[in-house]
């Protein structure tokens, strides 16, 4: 196998998502597992280091993987364990998120999980608020990987993703804050970084970000686009138009885009683009997983 670019640490979820008509959609989930789809979809060598059940879920999610190009060769299946699942329902304030996933194989990863040789193989460690707030354990093992991948040279990219389901604001804003400090591409959508920062403009919050460390900031602002910074310059990039019906993911779907094409062209201008494209995309179709589009739907799209 090619070599492996980016590795995507956390947890997957399988996804059962309520269509119009009421009825649960089976799917898949988990922001890191739907970031690593979003870059093997633009054609990105992607990785997961995780941890699945020797379940149905876990067997899917397997499948799913294998399906899409991705390198599972740091997913762990434990045995007796569960994978944890989400269940998506939509009223007029949007998507909302019930979980099942205490006690899940994935919460169980622990830092002895992590190798210093599986971390240097790649060219950029992507994780998230979600890998830290699901376990302690799991959140060890988040922090080994990023201590791992600062002593390697290796730019780590980080998404806050706040789930105050997961745990309180005040914990998350402190932990997430000091990964931060580690963290080179940061890539917050701007609901959770107002919260995590008590901030509410776009460029304050951009500024926050930078002086705790990142050389890149990509603010999501949903639907108003990106602000996207590297300290030198930033840029605000308006929303393209679509007809979304789900959000569910689009915030990963962007942060896969952005990192494929970050590699690609080195020019977060550029990249940050391309994904806000297909992240628009992304929300026309429900689920976290399926309606991710490829390399040429991003790039043949008109808008409307
Ligand atoms: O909320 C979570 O923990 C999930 O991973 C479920 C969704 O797939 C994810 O939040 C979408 O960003």
């Amino acid at each position: 196998m090619a070599r492996t670019s980016i590795l995507c640490l956390g947890e997957p979820l399988f996804e059962l998502n309520q269509a119009a008509d009421g009825s649960f959609r089976p799917g898949f989930g988990g922001d890191v597992s739907n970031v690593a789809v979003a870059i093997a979809r633009q054609g990105g060598k992607v990785g997961l280091i995780s941890q699945v059940g020797d379940d149905r879920f876990g067997d899917a999610l397997r499948r799913m993987w294998a399906d899409e190009g991705i390198d599972t060769t740091h997913v762990n299946v434990l045995e007796g364990g569960d994978t944890g699942i989400y269940f998506v329902t939509h009223d007029e304030d949007g998507h909302h998120f019930t979980y099942r996933r205490k006690g899940s194989a994935a919460s169980q990863l622990g830092a002895g999980a992590i190798s210093a040789q599986t971390i240097a193989s790649a060219r950029i460690l992507y994780t998230s608020g979600i890998s830290l707030g699901v376990s302690e354990t799991l959140r060890a093992a988040t922090t080994a990987a990023v201590n791992l991948a600062r002593s390697a040279g290796l730019p780590v990219a980080f998404d806050p993703n706040l789930r105050t389901r997961l745990w309180p604001l005040e914990t998350a804003r402190k932990v997430s804050h000091d990964l931060m400090r580690n963290c080179d591409i940061a890539l917050p959508g701007l609901d959770d970084a107002r919260q995590l920062t008590g901030l509410s403009d776009p460029q304050a919050i951009v500024a926050f970000y930078h002086d705790l460390g990142a050389r890149i900031v990509a603010l999501t602002l949903g639907a108003k686009g990106v602000l996207v910074s590297d300290s030198r310059q930033s840029a605000h990039i308006p929303p393209f138009r679509v007809n979304a019906v789900d959000a569910t993911g689009a915030g990963d779907c962007f942060n896969g885009i952005f990192l494929t094409h970050l590699l690609r062209t080195d020019d977060p201008f550029v990249a940050a683009r391309i994904a806000n494209t297909g992240a628009a995309l992304s929300t026309t179709g429900y689920g976290a997983v399926a309606p991710i589009p490829t390399y040429s739907e991003v790039m043949n799209v008109k808008e409307t």
